[in-house]
């Protein structure tokens, strides 16, 4: 199956001068779910604004669905739905007419049956007739997928949908969008957290500076970070690490009080185990054990910082 978003060499300058987006190349596959990360500013949104045909690129070109969205507008259009940053909702509308009114900026005739299908799909059937400001936060989040999604698009585009909410609102949209890949749609989304990037992406795109940095497969591109390290504070100082443990990864400190462990925690041996059991037959007393991760965040700035090259 050919791509469903092919980009190529897509540029963005702003009338002011900015340089949103350079030369970026990207092909997206149908059914797949993947993460725009990148910090403010990156270009995330000027990337998701162009393909939806609401900022004009001036160099490259972009296919949805095999439709220029420049010179086939109204067919690339069609196939895709944007859920914006901002809530923005008209507070004295039901849910169900805010829905039947984007299908019909769509130029798509009602489909009660579709509607009820999907406003069930997103548990807001019981809220039909509820004026969207007596929602809450999470709802409205919700009536602004099903407004996407009311021309039955093939794409959709989730610009930041967790930014701001709390961690429970944060879960409950995770569901609704593995929910949604089931049903088939692409889905790409913008973020900041790479932790919502690894819970629901099967690929992560990095975007700083208007580069895009990476496009890696999310298995892929956590496997390598999922490394931690384990210190070992020792009763005494040791003269030396005992033999082949340095071949382990196992190092001393200078004054002879602590031993650094650096494992993959992803393993099925970690090598903990052994570790602590060759510890204790050498008669090597430990004081305090402590294991850290580095930050997501830490990660994300020294996977900018090289240049897109992943940390070891
Ligand atoms: N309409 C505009 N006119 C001029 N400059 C703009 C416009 N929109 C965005 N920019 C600039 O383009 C760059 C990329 O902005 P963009 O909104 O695409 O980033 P982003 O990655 O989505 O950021 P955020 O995570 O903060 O939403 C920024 O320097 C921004 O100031």
């Amino acid at each position: 199956m050919p791509p469903i978003i092919e980009i190529d060499h897509l540029s963005k300058q702003y009338a002011g001068g900015t340089r949103a987006l350079d030369n970026v190349s990207l092909s997206i596959e149908q059914g797949e779910i993947l993460a725009l990360l990148g910090p403010n500013g990156a270009g995330k949104t000027t990337l998701i604004s162009i393909i939806c045909g609401l900022v004009v690129p001036t160099g490259g070109t972009v296919r949805v669905g095999g439709h220029d969205i420049r010179t086939d507008w109204r067919a690339a259009r069609k196939l895709i739905g944007l859920v914006p940053q901002e809530i923005a909702l008209e507070p004295f509308e039901t849910v169900a007419n805010s829905v039947r009114f984007t299908r019909g900026l769509y130029g798509e005739g009602p489909d009660e049956a579709y509607l009820e299908q999907l406003l069930r799909s997103l548990a807001l059937w019981d809220k039909r007739d509820a004026p969207t400001r007596a929602l809450s936060g999470g709802m409205k989040r919700r009536v602004l997928i099903a407004k996407a999604l009311s021309h039955r698009p093939k794409v959709l585009f989730l610009d930041e949908p967790t930014a701001g909410v709390d961690v429970h609102l944060r879960r409950e949209m995770w569901t609704v969008v593995s929910e949604l890949r089931a049903s088939g749609v692409t889905i790409i989304l913008t973020t900041h957290y790479l932790e919502e990037a690894e819970e629901m992406a099967d690929r992560i795109g990095v975007i700083d500076k208007g580069h895009l940095m990476l496009v890696r497969p999310t298995a892929e591109l956590m496997g390598e970070f999922g490394r931690k390290q384990l210190t070992v504070e020792l009763d005494a100082p040791l003269d030396a690490l005992p033999q082949g443990w340095a071949d382990r990864g196992i190092t001393l400190s200078p004054d002879g009080r602590r031993l650094d462990y650096d494992y993959d925690a992803r393993a099925e041996r970690t090598g903990i185990g052994r570790l602590l059991a060759d510890l204790n037959a050498q008669g090597i007393g430990v004081r305090d054990v402590a294991t850290q991760q580095s930050s997501l965040e830490e990660v994300f700035m020294s996977l900018l910082e090289n240049g897109g090259e992943a940390r070891r």
